[in-house]
């Protein structure tokens, strides 16, 4: 995707080897310095066009004159000393600021990134929407996150979880474009199958999704099982409710073949009933899903609360129901700030 620079310049890591080719040829170079840049950029990662040592002074310097090269800087990083997870807040060049987080499986690193500075979408427990919403992210940012990540922590990250501050959704096509450079055989190469997309529930963009066939596993923050408890805590319910999001999933599953993956933050005293557990099951019957159980995380602002003990009786109902769940794993709880807290406590 092109997308430019305050100062009229290309942002480069956005653009797929096809869109680079193009560029490159127009500024009457061949074909093959295309090909080389991209290496440059997604292989080796170099941060600055200077480091590009197999083309010509003249090169370099138009590509300078040309195109920009976004870096992220490291503002914070924590560390677990319990397992192996690390939290970064980064600084975008304009100053703002997002999270992302790795952590570790038995599987390998996966990744968590943010899709935008802040969030409109205004839902109770969430520490991302508080302070509003700033910008969306460029597909150079989202990238950048990863690539800054790996540099820094030497570890190979083999997942990705678009489950930092920001709604995916409401950033569609820069998320799209981030996924595809993302896969690029020729780039990072990482399969689309290792990657998950959450939403909050912007059904139209659900649809616009199925039809991209990317292959990603698609998550439903849906944290409810009825309309009147799903309002209360996301606002995006009194747009889209859940008839219409689950409507949206089913089609999601009938094009994609992809099993769908339901969050529910269980809070005390609000989502966490027998009841609750029983409307979900009824909600979910015959869906190709798995429902996963995070106990809510605190945030300053609201006084909800959950711990393992209730996430397992919860998922100990859905059970008897006939519902695949699991209580989310906690990664980092000596770090442990939910997502958002960091950059609101640096911004602070
Ligand atoms: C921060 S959101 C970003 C992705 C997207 N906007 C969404 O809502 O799915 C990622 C996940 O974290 C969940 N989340 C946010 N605040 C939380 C909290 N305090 N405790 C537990 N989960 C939380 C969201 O509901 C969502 O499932
Ligand atoms: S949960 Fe997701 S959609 Fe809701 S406010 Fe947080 S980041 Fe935005």
């Amino acid at each position: 995707m092109v997308a430019f620079d305050d100062n009229g310049k290309i942002d480069i890591l956005g653009l797929l080897p096809d869109e680079l080719e193009a560029k490159i040829l127009k500024l009457g170079e061949k074909k093959f310095r295309a090909g080389q840049i991209f290496d440059w950029l997604h292989v080796k990662r170099v941060s600055s066009f200077d480091e590009m040592t197999n083309l010509s002074v003249q090169l370099r310097n138009l590509l300078n004159e040309k195109f920009c090269l976004k870096s992220l800087f490291v503002s914070k990083k924590l560390e677990s000393h319990t397992d192996n997870t690390v939290k970064y807040l980064y600084e975008l060049e304009d100053g703002n600021h997002v999270e992302s987080v790795i952590m570790e499986y038995n599987y390998g690193n996966t990744i968590c990134v943010s899709t935008q500075v802040g969030c409109k979408m205004g839902c109770r427990f969430c520490a991302s929407t508080i302070a509003g919403f700033k910008r969306d992210l460029t597909s150079s940012e989202i990238l950048g996150q990863i690539y800054a990540s790996e540099r820094d922590s030497g570890r190979k990250i083999s997942g990705v979880v678009l489950m930092g501050i920001g709604e995916p959704m409401d950033n569609f096509d820069n998320v799209v474009n981030f996924l595809e450079v993302l896969s690029c055989p020729k780039g990072f190469n990482m399969s689309l199958r290792h990657v998950s997309v959450s939403t909050c529930g912007i059904v139209p963009r659900i649809y616009e999704l199925a039809e991209k066939k990317l292959g990603i596993t698609l998550s439903i923050s849906l944290h409810a099982s009825n309309n009147k408890s799903r309002s209360e805590i996301m606002p995006v319910n009194d747009r889209y409710d859940i008839n219409e999001l689950l409507a949206a999933c089913r089609y999601y599953f009938k094009v994609t073949g992809r099993r769908i993956s339901f969050e529910y933050a269980l809070i005390d005293g609000h989502n966490d009933s027998m009841e609750d557990a029983r409307e979900l099951a009824e909600l979910l019957g015959g869906f190709v899903c798995h429902v996963n159980i995070i106990p809510v995380n605190k945030i300053k602002e609201r006084n909800y609360h959950s711990d393992r003990k209730s996430a397992n009786r919860f998922r100990g109902y859905l059970e008897k129901l006939g519902i695949n769940a699991t209580v989310r794993r906690t990664l980092g709880a000596d770090i442990d700030a939910a997502c958002g807290q960091l950059r609101r406590e640096y911004e602070i």
